[in-house]
């Protein structure tokens, strides 16, 4: 399993570093190479802008140090502007250094009492040797053991220390190691007060390992917290980063691996963790592809999607266009029978059922006779309006396994989401957003602080899969021995999606996941693999397809139709 694939929590990381100095690693050296990884990525991050002083052609007839030229300097006429305003640049030059003139990018490194601040100190120490011009922000007295060494040794340096945010104004880039996943109370006045401060600078950030102030496990914000540009989560992901409520601090984010051992890894998290990221190799293996060359249309699934009323037309066809992507073999349709014409017209290739009607236009009820036992699997909900609620009380009561969303949401809080999900005898998958969650579990109101936790005990409660929509999806089951080896059963399993696109929080792109989760499931089902391990690969999958679909068209060109049109080349991409 890749390192990517691994997340955890703030007690699992700290569990693993203690296998890892048990096994004989100096916490010293652990901490050097994880800098040192630290300030070649952010070099590397920093001259890929064009910002690294020892790459550039030196300008002729100044001394060495004058002669490395950044970037990341603001243009001199700002800079004289500062001083014009009667403040000192960086506000050492009482330290009898003449940096206000110099062209060196400037970074300030804010630095914490705990290890996230002493690998700050060896990132700082590592860019003041490459040539960087660094500041030191470090508002406290008391640092750990390691952390003092290091902050004695970069003092040693001449490296300036500051403890006010004054200095930091001129600074190019910041590099946030305050605290790390140590943090464990509130961060309280002075040092709130002043990360509100640095906030306000509107500086690129660079935290290291978490922004300092977001709680490790539930991304919380705790008092307040740095708002990063970039995050390097040291080692293992960390839970935040999966935590809708804390990507504003996060920023982008990337994985600095720093060789954990696998065995340390399995030890804590188990051979088959509990909690998976969703990876593009994970979520690929459970695409129908290839075809077996003897396939017939019955072998790749037939899928019955209910959806649409008069007054949501589109849904019915934007879940279909899914469901086509999915290549599921047969497509039937239930709509309201007025719709008939338009859905036929739109998908040549589905099996359209016209539904008797309410007076507005809403699916009454299925046609009389109808056999639902001839499908794979149902997709319902998008569209349907709460009128339709006989409809989605038969298909509950049915034994065929079931995709619910949107107003099949609504219908099913209505009539008790627990006892009648639990009775189900076959798999459904509820596919709510948070306000739908809300409504189908109001038990859990007050766990919605955090989505992970609320996500895995509604699962736990209605033996359901629940796919809790935002920007970082969760989807958490039981595994139930059927999926997973025996020795694992009855644990609930989560899956994270980690990239998506804030080009999908638009109408209708949930009706687009319904149909393409209700397509590949159908699939599944009907080729005898499991239909629970399709639900990574139809929320990667239509991530991915936002995600293209942005790229070419900008976050404003990703309507839900346009996103069916990426889906196939959203796969060819890989
Ligand atoms: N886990 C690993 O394998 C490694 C961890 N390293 C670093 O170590 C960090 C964790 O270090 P620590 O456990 O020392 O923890 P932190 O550096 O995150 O912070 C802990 C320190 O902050 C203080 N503190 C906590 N909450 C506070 C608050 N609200 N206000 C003021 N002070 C507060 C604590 O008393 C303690 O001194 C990681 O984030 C990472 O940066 C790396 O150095 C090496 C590898
Ligand atoms: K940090």
């Amino acid at each position: 399993m890749t390192i990517e694939k691994f997340i955890v929590s703030a007690d699992q990381m700290r569990q693993i570093e203690t296998r890892i100095f048990a096994a004989g690693m100096p916490s010293a050296a652990l901490m050097e190479k994880v800098a040192g990884l630290l300030a070649r990525r952010i070099q590397a991050l920093l001259k890929s802008e064009g910002r690294s002083p020892r790459e550039e052609e030196p300008p002729k007839g100044r001394s060495p140090r004058e002669q490395v030229k950044s970037s990341l300097l603001p243009p001199r006429g700002e800079r004289r502007g500062n001083r014009e305003e009667g403040f000192s640049y960086l506000g050492y030059e009482s330290q009898g250094k003449d940096i206000v003139n110099s062209q060196f990018p400037v970074i300030g490194v804010l630095v914490g009492p705990g290890h996230n601040g002493g690998d700050a100190l060896v990132v700082a120490r590592e860019l003041h040797f490459q040539g960087f011009s660094v500041i030191i922000y470090c508002p406290f007295s008391k640092l750990k053991e390691l952390t003092k060494s290091h902050s004695d040794y970069a003092r040693s340096l001449n490296i300036p220390f500051f403890d006010t945010i004054e200095p930091l104004k001129n600074c190019d880039l910041l590099i946030d190691g305050l605290f790390g996943f140590g943090l464990e109370r509130e961060i309280v006045h002075p040092l709130s007060t002043a990360i509100d401060e640095i906030n306000k600078l509107n500086k690129i950030v660079f935290s290291i390992d978490i922004p300092s102030g977001i709680h490790t496990d539930t991304g919380a914000v705790l008092g307040t917290a740095i708002r990063a540009t970039h995050t390097l989560c040291l080692g293992l992901w960390k839970l935040a980063f999966f935590q809708d409520k804390a990507l504003e601090y996060i920023g982008t984010s990337e994985l600095i691996d720093f060789d954990i051992p696998l065995a340390d890894i399995v030890a804590i998290l188990g051979d088959f963790p509990a909690i998976q990221r969703i990876t593009p190799a994970s979520a690929m293996q459970y695409l129908p592809l290839p075809r077996s060359p003897i396939a017939h249309k019955y072998t790749n699934g037939h899928l019955l999607i209910i959806a649409g009323s008069a007054r949501y037309s589109g849904a019915a066809i934007l879940s279909a266009l899914g469901a086509r992507a999915s290549g599921v073999g047969m497509l039937s349709i239930a709509v309201p029978i007025s719709m008939k014409p338009m859905l036929s017209s739109q998908l040549p290739e589905a099996l359209v059922i016209g539904c008797p009607e309410t007076s507005s236009g809403a699916i009454k009820d299925l046609p009389l006779g109808i056999d639902l036992g001839v499908y794979d699997a149902i997709a319902a909900g998008p569209g349907l309006t709460l009128e339709a609620a006989i409809t989605v009380e038969s298909v509950l009561e049915s034994d065929r396994p079931l995709v619910l969303d949107a107003d099949g949401l609504n219908i099913l809080a209505q009539l008790g989401t627990v006892p009648i999900l639990s009775e189900r005898s076959a798999l459904t998958i509820i596919t709510p957003h948070p306000g739908e969650f809300q409504r189908l579990f109001p038990e859990l109101a007050d766990k919605m602080g955090d989505r992970i936790t609320a996500t895995q005990e509604a699962a736990q409660l209605t033996g359901a899969v629940v796919l809790l929509k935002g920007a970082r999806v969760c989807i958490c089951f039981d595994d139930e021995g059927d999926f997973l080896e025996d020795s694992y059963a009855s644990r609930t399993i989560t899956y994270l999606n980690p990239e998506s696109t804030p080009a999908l929080a638009r109408g209708g792109s949930g009706d687009v996941l319904t149909g393409l989760l209700g397509g590949l499931m159908a699939g599944a089902i009907a080729r005898k693999s499991c239909p629970k391990s399709v639900v990574e690969t139809a929320v990667w999958w239509h991530a991915r397809a936002g995600m293209m679909a942005a790229k070419e068209r900008t976050e404003l060109g990703v309507d839900a139709f346009t996103l069916t049109e990426y889906l196939i080349p959203a796969l060819r991409e890989f």
